[in-house]
Formats: C-alpha cells, sequence, structure tokens
C-alpha cells in the first residue's frame, strides 16, 4: 500500500521507501501520447470544460500528477469570465487561506496575497477564473487546489484540445459543445472526450428515451462514440482532491478505455473501465433522483461501524437484485439475507441510534421527520424498490448495474449536494424559486433527472400491466416516490413534506413486491436506451 506525501512526485510506500513517481507519470504520458500519435516537441493538450467542484478537482489532479512535464502536456481549464465573488465569500476565502499554511505561503510566493486581504476588506471585487488561477474554486471554497491554467475564451480553450473533459452540468452539456462543434468545424484530428457529468434528458419522440450527457457531445459535435468516454465513480470532489482512497470507473470503446485508466490511475483514485458506457451514466442519473427525496445524510465524521451497517442496509435491501450475481461480496451479502430478511431493515435502521448525526447535513424526510431512523429507511425501502423497478426496464441485466448505483446511491447520501439540496428545501432553508444552481454549491442534478424519469416512465408507450387491477398503467404509476418528487419539484402541485404521503400511503405496495414485480415480468425496454431490440 503506498500513500502520497505533500511532494507529488514521490510516494512513500508502507515499507518507509521513497519512490520516485515522476518516472512512472512520464512513462504513462508517454504511452498516451504515443497511441494519440504526437509528435515530439507537441505538448498534449488537456482541456478541462466548466470549473465546477468536479471539474476543477479532475483538472488539478491532472495538473498534479502531469503539470510538471511541460515539454509534453499542457493542462489548462476553462470557465466563463465575470463570475464575481460577494464579500461574505471574499471573507470566507480569507479564513480558509489563513488556516492553510502551505497556501497561504503559496499566495505570497505569488505576490497573490494582497488581493484576498483587500477583498476581505471590501476594497476590492475578486472574480471566479482569478480565483482558479490561485486554486480555489467558488463552489469548493473550503478545498485549496493548486493552481491551474485558466482560460476564459472558449474558442482558444478547445480548438486544438487532443482531450477535453466535460465538467458541465448535463443540462448546459448540448448547449456548450453546441458552440464548441463550430470552432472544430476545420479540424482534422479528432479530440478525446471524457464526460464527468451525471443527469439525463427524456426524448419523447419519435419514441420516448434517454438522453445522456456522452450522446448529447456526439450530436452537438459529431465526435465518434468510440472517442467519447464517461468517468463515473461514487466521488465526493473535495474527497478526491483530499487523497481519500477511491475508485472510479471510465466507460466506453476499449480503444480509449484502456489506456485512459492506466493515464487517470493514481495510488489513492483506482480507475478500472467498462464497455458499459450509457448504462453507467443513466445510473449516475437515477441515483441524484431519489438522493434528493433522502433523508440520510451522515456527518462525514460519523463513525465506521455505522457506515458498515448502513451499508449492510443497502445491500440487505436490494439482495433479490443482486442474488443472481457470481460477485464473491454479493454472495456473502446473500448469506447475511438469509439470517436477516428484507422486512428487517428498519429494526436494523434503529440500532444507529447510538451514534451521533450531523442535523446540519441530512436530507428532505430526515429534516421533515426529525431525524427519524424508522422513517429514514421506510423510505430507503421504497426508493431502492423504485431504482431496482426502474433498472429493469432500462437494462436487460440490472443486476449488473447494482454495485455501481448503489455504490453512486450511498455517497450521495452521505455528502452529496442532492440530498443536502432536499434536506435545505424541507427545513425551507432554500426555496424552489432559488432554481437549481445554488451559490456555493453548484448545480443540484436531480431536478433535471427527476423530470426526465418522469417523462419517459408516464409515456403511454411503456404501459405495463398493473399487479393487481391487471389495467394497463404507465410505469411511474408504480414509482410513486418519483411521481411526488416531480409534484413538488417540477410541477409544484405539492409542498416538501407531501413526500411523506407517498411513504405513509396505506393502499401502496410492499416495496418487496415491486421488486418481485420487476424480476418476474418482462419489463425490459431497450428502445429506452436507444437500442434497438
Ligand atoms: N461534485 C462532485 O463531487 C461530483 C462528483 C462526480 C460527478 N459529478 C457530476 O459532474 C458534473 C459537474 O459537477 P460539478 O460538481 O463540477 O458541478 P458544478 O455545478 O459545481 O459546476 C459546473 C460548472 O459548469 C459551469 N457552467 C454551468 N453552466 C454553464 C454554461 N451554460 N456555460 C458555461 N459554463 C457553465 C459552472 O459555472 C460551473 O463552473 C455534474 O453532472 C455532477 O453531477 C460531480
Ligand atoms: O454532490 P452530488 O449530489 O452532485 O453528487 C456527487 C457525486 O455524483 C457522487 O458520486
Amino acid at each position: 500500500m503506498v500513500e502520497n506525501t505533500e511532494d507529488m512526485n514521490h510516494t512513500v510506500c508502507s515499507n518507509g521507501s521513497i519512490q520516485n513517481l515522476n518516472g512512472v507519470s512520464e512513462e504513462k504520458l508517454d504511452e498516451l501520447r504515443a497511441l494519440i500519435g504526437k509528435a515530439e516537441g507537441d505538448p498534449l493538450r488537456i482541456v478541462g470544460i466548466g470549473a465546477g467542484a468536479w471539474g476543477s478537482v479532475f483538472t488539478a489532479l491532472l495538473q498534479d500528477s502531469y503539470g510538471h512535464l511541460r515539454d509534453k502536456v499542457l493542462i489548462r481549464i476553462w470557465r466563463r469570465p465575470g463570475r464575481s465573488v460577494d464579500r461574505s465569500t471574499a471573507e470566507h476565502l480569507f479564513e480558509v487561506i489563513n488556516s492553510r499554511e502551505d497556501v497561504l505561503r503559496r499566495l505570497i510566493r505569488r505576490c497573490a496575497y494582497l488581493k484576498y486581504v483587500e477583498a476581505r476588506l471590501g476594497d476590492r471585487i475578486l472574480h471566479a477564473d482569478e480565483l482558479l488561477k490561485d486554486g480555489f474554486c467558488v463552489n469548493m471554497i473550503d478545498t485549496p487546489l493548486c493552481p491551474l491554467k485558466v482560460v476564459t475564451n472558449l474558442q482558444e480553450a478547445v480548438w486544438d484540445a487532443d482531450i477535453v473533459i466535460n465538467g458541465l452540468p448535463s443540462t448546459e452539456t448540448h448547449e456548450v459543445f453546441d458552440e464548441i462543434s463550430r470552432y472544430w468545424k476545420e479540424r482534422i484530428t479528432v479530440p478525446i472526450i471524457i464526460s464527468l457529468a451525471k443527469g439525463v434528458e427524456a426524448e419523447l419522440e419519435p419514441e420516448p428515451r434517454i438522453i445522456t450527457p456522452t450522446q448529447m457531445i456526439n450530436r452537438a459535435t459529431g465526435v465518434p462514440m468510440e472517442n467519447i468516454l464517461y468517468l463515473g465513480g461514487p466521488n465526493i470532489a473535495s474527497e478526491i482532491y483530499d487523497k481519500e482512497y477511491a475508485n472510479a470507473r471510465i466507460c466506453g470503446a476499449e480503444k480509449w478505455r484502456k489506456p485512459l485508466a492506466r493515464f487517470l490511475r493514481q495510488p489513492n483514485f483506482i480507475v478500472w473501465d467498462n464497455g458499459d458506457l450509457i448504462t453507467h451514466e443513466v445510473m449516475g442519473g437515477l441515483k441524484n433522483v431519489y438522493a434528493i427525496g433522502a433523508g440520510i445524510r451522515f456527518a462525514s465524521t460519523v463513525c465506521g461501524a455505522l457506515k458498515e451497517q448502513f451499508v449492510f442496509i443497502t445491500y440487505i435491501s436490494l439482495m433479490p437484485y443482486i442474488r443472481r450475481t457470481k460477485d464473491a461480496s454479493c454472495l456473502l451479502f446473500h448469506s447475511i439475507q438469509k439470517e436477516m430478511p428484507f422486512v428487517r431493515i428498519c429494526d436494523l435502521s434503529l440500532k444507529s441510534e447510538n451514534f451521533t448525526l450531523d442535523r446540519d447535513s441530512t436530507g428532505m424526510v430526515a429534516a421533515l421527520t426529525n431525524e427519524s431512523a424508522t422513517s429514514k429507511s421506510v423510505y430507503f425501502a421504497h426508493c431502492t424498490s423504485e431504482m431496482i423497478f426502474i433498472t429493469h426496464m432500462l437494462a436487460e441485466k440490472p443486476e449488473k448495474l447494482a454495485g455501481p448505483l448503489l455504490a453512486d446511491t450511498y455517497v450521495t447520501l452521505l455528502k452529496g449536494r442532492n440530498a443536502w439540496y432536499g434536506q435545505q428545501l424541507a427545513k425551507q432553508e432554500l426555496s424552489l424559486e432559488m432554481g437549481d444552481s445554488i451559490k456555493g454549491k453548484g448545480m443540484i442534478q436531480g431536478v433535471s433527472a427527476v423530470k426526465a424519469f418522469y417523462e419517459l416512465l408516464s409515456h403511454s408507450t411503456l404501459s405495463v400491466l398493473h399487479p393487481e387491477e391487471n389495467t394497463p398503467v404507465a410505469p411511474v404509476e408504480l414509482c410513486p416516490i418519483l411521481k411526488m418528487l416531480y409534484g413538488i419539484l417540477i410541477t409544484r402541485d405539492y409542498t416538501v413534506p407531501a413526500i411523506l404521503q407517498a411513504l405513509r400511503d396505506e393502499t401502496m405496495n410492499d416495496p418487496r413486491d415491486r421488486i418481485e414485480i420487476a424480476q418476474t415480468r418482462v419489463f425490459y425496454r431497450p428502445s429506452l436506451l436507444g437500442q434497438n431490440p
């Protein structure tokens, strides 16, 4: 096992020896350069598009690993110019700077400290792009990054880029890549695009289907799908930069995903690769839907035992879903399930009462039920069964999605913005009128995903037989939480507390039945992901 020291070019191994990472980085970079066909003296050009929390961290990770190899690689980030920072953010930023000796020294060395003093005093307005040059992302002020090369002109950023990282929210991806396509009209080489965006849109004509960010990029730019990849993981941007141990998966065509996985892999950020591009992306959108409604977001300091217990609950609730997989861990949980059947999830959750919960970091149901462990578990049982139902419509082998979907749901419930947003709405500290892009936090992707999944699953051509009434119903009728979230967030016919109605409804099926229905009937609709049956 290895741990990174502050010096990014060296790694301290568990045996105490120091390994020089320079050589390893250079080898990996040379390998990628050769594959892309870069001539000597021509640097590999990598550009991040969108400088939110994850887009900035991702670019900063590359800068930390490869930025020193200046002759061979040029890493830059594009963000829109003009965004100014208010006084309270400047005050907070000043506190962050002064609490980190390394950052303070760096700014003084670069003669950049004074502007933060002036902004703190209200004598100067700071802009997001100048902050980013010093390593501060306005959506993640508490986590200073390395200094970045920032470009505010989109054409300059992308026209000759070899690798483009899409760090935009899904809702903005088509529009920005549409503009990018204008700058690529004369291009001879085909760029590689790695999309980080989670979120989906629904297209209803000529038949209902989901459109993912990589498909939006393909449509907007004409870059073939072979060159467009998705990187997803249960990743919280600030934790990745803080070198918490993490996994991610890069999905796409074999030609690029394997070398890119090697290129992106770091001691604390292990990148696997997978060919299942679209379904992984769709799962990234789906988890955000249910994270908003959740009520289970534990403090980052929460005791490991509670996390473990929660993982058990997660797996137990989804056992019917994953029982057919051969994966060893699933088999383990399968045997646990024999001892603790699904219906006892709530009892298990109650055991968490001896742990401290951070009341400022929970979600919608949690806030509405005053952190009731039982009610949160009720929500959890229902939302997992709806996710299972939906994945059975989307995928022929839905059990394969269980791991990525669960892991991403789990991390978002623990520390994601979507769960936080639901909680803020429930506590009336935010209102729907404020929109889904929240100052200091960024885009809440789940709102648009609620709309997309609702529109899709309420389409009449997708009707399924209601299990009891034996009449055709739109699939969304079997997903009461999704339906209620749509009523709260999109049509606004209901207020936030109505989410509890969806849970309290006595006529609603046992969530276990929903899973059984999904498993025993053929709901799979290949056309939903744009595939031919
Ligand atoms: N934050 C995380 O931990 C995390 C982790 C994994 C995946 N993701 C996903 O990655 C994507 C980006 O996440 P993020 O955290 O960086 O988001 P964010 O909301 O913090 O940042 C989005 C960035 O895009 C810019 N932007 C938005 N609309 C734009 C437009 N029309 N033109 C130009 N720029 C525009 C914003 O200014 C901002 O810099 C999302 O889909 C998110 O779900 C986030
Ligand atoms: O902060 P969120 O809610 O956008 O979620 C972050 C990531 O998607 C977790 O993998």
